[in-house]
């Protein structure tokens, strides 16, 4: 029986990458007009849709909020598609006249498409308008505790994309979702590349694949506040970062770093904002609820409100709390709540000043979130230049609330659901996934006047240099500099004749 349900799926993988495939043979000859023209049904779908498939994620998946999952709907279809729409992704996309160059645009073929339980029908709706737009088919693979609002999320983009004149077929989704299924859709000859978002263990796998992946998995984000920041608006920011759908979104904030000078005030403004502060027996009660003994976050608070938590730990929380704090004094195992958490708690240090910040920031970046995102909370420059250059993050985000800073909500980051950890987290993208990272880019390039060039004159006399010669003297045969000269002069004529 459990055979039969295998075979079964991973006959329904092949099936699907047979009519992406034969799709995508059809869209790749698709004008630029025509496939716009798809993605702005697609974007229609999910906006008319975003309603309905944030209730059926919520109540699928027990995770997150209405409210914020109808957010993300809209916009991984309207924001996504505003950003995405001027796009050129057919034919010839840039000349450029001086050097020479045109670059043409060529979809991958067929993407293998990994959905999280966090953010299940956005990541669809993105995934399949960024797959489209580059004239890709794309099959989606299921987190198994949210397979009916992903198929459901799958289907009303691909009856968008057939109604607007896609072939049938391009937009997929596994229903008898194993594990089997999802690796031999990641595996498939037909399947050109994946883009994962989920659980460390499936991105991993996604990697191992021997496919191109692109790939986002967890974060561990600090919020770093510095004694010029304005409190009140960080507090408000930290906050509304942390419980964006109850903390579903890896770049959410998973702790706060306080200079001391400004740390009490900024407890003040965070109570105001809706925070409850744990003493040290209500830390230890929520860590064991929140984390399991490996380190990783607890499935069953992913995602959930303060009050749920409060009740699985036995603790008391005011009505109106809206996020837990945990004060901590460390970074790994003997603090678990110093890893990513994905819900509405968050760990609380106080450093000395923004070295220490800065210390402090790299351990917890060290401890899980190399390569994702920091959240920064200053108006000094200098300070924010310093962490640019020094942390290892590909996303550092100022003054804004990281949760929606990270995906491109409030910053100028372009708007995904797939963020790029760079090879600090074994990706080959550092930024946030567009459709032009699912193209190959062929380039034509014409022969340059190569302009004739005075080659540097080789110094004779004085300095280093000297020193250098005579040392070099005894082991290398002298060249005469004269010599040298014409050899590079006849070179240049020859390639510009
Ligand atoms: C912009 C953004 O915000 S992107 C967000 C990126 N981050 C995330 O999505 C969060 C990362 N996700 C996680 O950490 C986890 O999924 C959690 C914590 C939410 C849930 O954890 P769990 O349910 O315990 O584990 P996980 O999701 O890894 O997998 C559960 C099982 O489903 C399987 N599974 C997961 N995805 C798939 C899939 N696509 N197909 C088949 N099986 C799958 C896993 O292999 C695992 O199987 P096992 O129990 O036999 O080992």
């Amino acid at each position: 029986m459990e055979l039969d349900r295998d075979l079964c799926s991973l006959q329904e993988a092949r099936n699907l990458v047979r009519a992406a495939r034969e799709a995508q043979e059809a869209l790749k000859d698709f004008t630029q007009e025509q496939v716009d023209h798809i993605i702005d049904m697609m974007r229609e779908a999910g906006e008319a849709n975003a309603a309905r498939l944030a209730m059926m994620a919520v109540s699928e998946t027990e995770m997150g909020n209405y409210e914020d999952k109808c957010f993300k709907n809209y916009f991984a279809s309207r924001t996504l598609y505003d950003f995405i729409k001027p796009m050129k992704t057919v034919g010839i996309i840039r000349e450029d006249h001086e050097q020479k160059l045109w670059e043409i645009a060529e979809p991958v073929g067929v993407i293998a498409g990994i959905i999280p339980t966090t953010n299940p029908t956005s990541t669809v709706i993105y995934k399949a308008m960024i797959a489209l737009k580059s004239r890709n088919a794309i099959v989606f693979s299921p987190h198994p505790s949210a397979v009916r609002c992903t198929n459901e999320a799958a289907k009303i983009m691909h009856q968008a994309a057939v109604a607007a004149g896609a072939p049938e077929g391009v937009i997929g989704c596994i229903l008898n979702v194993s594990m089997g299924a999802t690796n031999e859709l990641m595996k498939h000859p037909n399947v050109a590349m994946i883009l994962a978002t989920g659980g460390s263990a499936l991105v991993k796998a996604a990697y191992s694949s021997g496919k191109p992946a692109l790939g986002v998995g967890p974060g561990n984000v600090p919020a770093f506040v510095e004694r010029s920041a304005d409190l009140a608006k960080a507090a408000e920011y930290i906050v509304m970062g942390k419980t964006f759908d109850n903390g579903t979104i890896c770049a959410s904030e998973q702790a706060i770093v306080a200079e001391d000078c400004i740390a009490d005030e900024l407890i003040g403004q965070l109570k105001r904002f809706g925070a409850h502060f744990l003493d040290s027996e209500d830390v230890k009660k929520v860590s064991k609820v929140v984390m399991l003994p490996n380190g990783g976050v607890n499935p069953k608070v992913v995602g959930k409100d303060p009050k749920f938590i409060a009740q699985l730990a036995g603790i008391n929380i005011p009505e109106r709390t809206r996020c837990l704090i945990a004060p901590l004094s460390g970074v790994g195992p003997q603090w678990p709540l110093s890893y990513e958490k994905l819900t509405t708690v968050l760990g609380f240090y106080r450093v000395a000043d923004w070295h220490e910040g800065c210390e402090r920031c790299f351990q917890l970046l060290e401890a899980g979130g190399v390569g994702h995102s920091l959240a920064m909370h200053s108006n000094n420059e200098e300070v924010i230049r310093e962490f640019a250059l020094k942390k290892p993050v590909n996303r550092l985000l100022i003054n804004t609330p990281a949760a929606m800073g990270g995906v491109g909500a409030t910053t100028g980051l372009a708007p995904s659901f797939t963020l790029g950890c760079g090879t600090w987290a074994g990706s080959s993208v550092s930024e946030n996934v567009t459709p032009l990272h699912l193209l190959n880019i062929k380039r034509v390039a014409w022969h340059l006047q190569i302009p004739d060039r005075k080659p540097v004159e080789p110094m004779t006399s004085g300095g280093s240099n000297e020193r250098a010669q005579t040392q070099n003297q005894s082991q290398t045969p002298q060249v005469d500099a004269r010599m040298v000269q014409e050899i590079i002069k006849q070179v240049m004529q020859h390639l510009n004749r």
